[in-house]
C-alpha cells in the first residue's frame, strides 16, 4: 500500500493583537485575533523533517504585531496586507489563509480612552431566605473594560525573582465581577442595577490607577456612595495583561500602541468594600 502526505497547513494559532490608535487625547482601539494558516512547498519537512522550505509560525506571529505597527485598519484589509506578503516574498509558500475574530469596544460614556466590550456582561442575584428575613444579593459578572491609558505600575517590593519593569503607562483591562448585598431594599431593583453598573464604569473610567487594588477600592466605594441601600459589595477582577510588544529586533519602535494580549496567567485582585457602621455580615454570599 502507497503511502503518501496528502492536503496540509500551518501556521500560529490566535495571535492576540490589540492596536491603539492615539490621535490625540482620543484613542481608538482594534482587538484583534489572528490565526495565519500557509500552504505550499511542505512535502519536506513532514516527509524527512528538512525545514529549509519552513517560515517559523514564530515569525508569522512576529509579522502580524509587525505589521501591526504602521495600523491595522479594517481585518480585511490588514488579512490582504498579511496575506500578499506571505506568498509573495517565500519562495515555497504559495497560500495564505488569515482569519480574524474581532471583538467590539463601546465607549464608556463618550471618554477618550475608557472602554467595556460590546455585550459582555451578565446580570446576576442571589436571594436567600432565613428565619430572620431575606437576603438580596445582586450582582454582575464579566463586564469586562479597559482603560488605554492613566495606569502605572511601581513601587513594589523587588526581590530576586522580580523581573516585571515599573510603568507610569500601561493599559488597564479586567473582566468586573461584583455582588453586593442590599440591607434596604430599593423601590426599583432594576434601576438600583444599573445605577450600580453605571458607577462601576464611571469609577473604573475615572480613576488614574497606580493598582488595580486601588480601582477596585475606588469602585466600590463609588456604588456605597451612591446607593445608601447597599452594604457591601465584593469584587473579584483578573489582571488581563497587555503586554507591548518589541518590535525593536525589526527596526521599529512601538511608542504604546501594538499589544500583545495575555490570557493566563492573570493577576486576580479580589476585594470587599463596606460600610464599617453596619454589623459584619456572614460570609456565606
Ligand atoms: O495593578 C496591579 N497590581 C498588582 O498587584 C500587580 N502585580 C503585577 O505583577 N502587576 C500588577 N498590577
Amino acid at each position: 500500500m502507497a503511502i503518501a502526505l496528502g492536503g496540509n497547513q500551518y501556521g500560529k494559532a490566535e495571535v492576540r493583537l490589540v492596536r491603539v490608535d492615539r490621535d490625540g487625547k482620543r484613542h481608538r482601539v482594534t482587538d484583534l485575533n489572528v490565526s495565519v494558516a500557509l500552504s505550499g512547498d511542505l512535502t519536506s519537512t513532514h516527509l524527512t523533517g528538512d525545514n529549509s522550505k519552513v517560515l517559523p509560525t514564530d515569525t508569522q506571529k512576529n509579522t502580524v504585531y509587525a505589521f501591526a505597527r504602521d495600523g491595522v485598519g479594517e481585518a480585511e484589509a490588514f488579512g490582504l496586507r498579511l496575506g500578499e506578503h506571505f506568498v509573495r516574498s517565500q519562495k515555497s509558500i504559495h497560500g495564505a489563509r488569515i482569519d480574524f475574530e474581532q471583538y467590539s469596544w463601546d465607549r464608556i460614556e463618550d471618554r477618550p480612552h475608557s472602554f467595556s466590550r460590546n455585550g459582555s456582561a451578565t446580570r446576576t442575584a442571589t436571594v436567600t431566605w432565613f428565619e430572620d428575613g431575606a437576603h438580596v444579593v445582586s450582582g454582575l459578572s464579566g463586564l469586562t473594560v479597559m482603560n488605554t491609558t492613566d495606569s502605572e505600575f511601581w513601587g513594589y517590593i523587588k526581590d530576586g525573582y522580580t523581573t516585571l519593569a515599573e510603568t507610569t503607562d500601561r493599559i488597564l483591562a479586567t473582566d468586573v465581577n461584583a455582588r453586593w448585598l442590599h440591607h434596604t431594599h430599593p423601590t426599583d431593583w432594576a434601576e438600583s442595577f444599573e445605577q450600580a453598573k453605571h458607577d462601576l464604569l464611571t469609577a473604573f473610567a475615572e480613576t488614574h490607577s497606580l493598582s488595580l487594588q486601588q480601582t477596585l477600592y475606588a469602585m466600590g466605594q463609588r456604588v456605597l456612595d451612591k446607593q445608601p441601600g447597599i452594604a457591601e459589595i465584593r469584587l473579584s477582577m483578573p489582571n488581563k495583561h497587555h503586554f507591548l510588544v518589541d518590535l525593536a529586533p525589526f527596526g521599529l519602535d512601538n511608542p504604546n500602541e501594538v499589544f500583545f494580549a495575555a490570557d493566563r496567567p492573570y493577576g486576580l485582585i479580589e476585594g470587599t468594600v463596606r460600610r464599617d457602621d453596619l454589623p459584619e455580615q456572614n460570609s456565606a454570599w
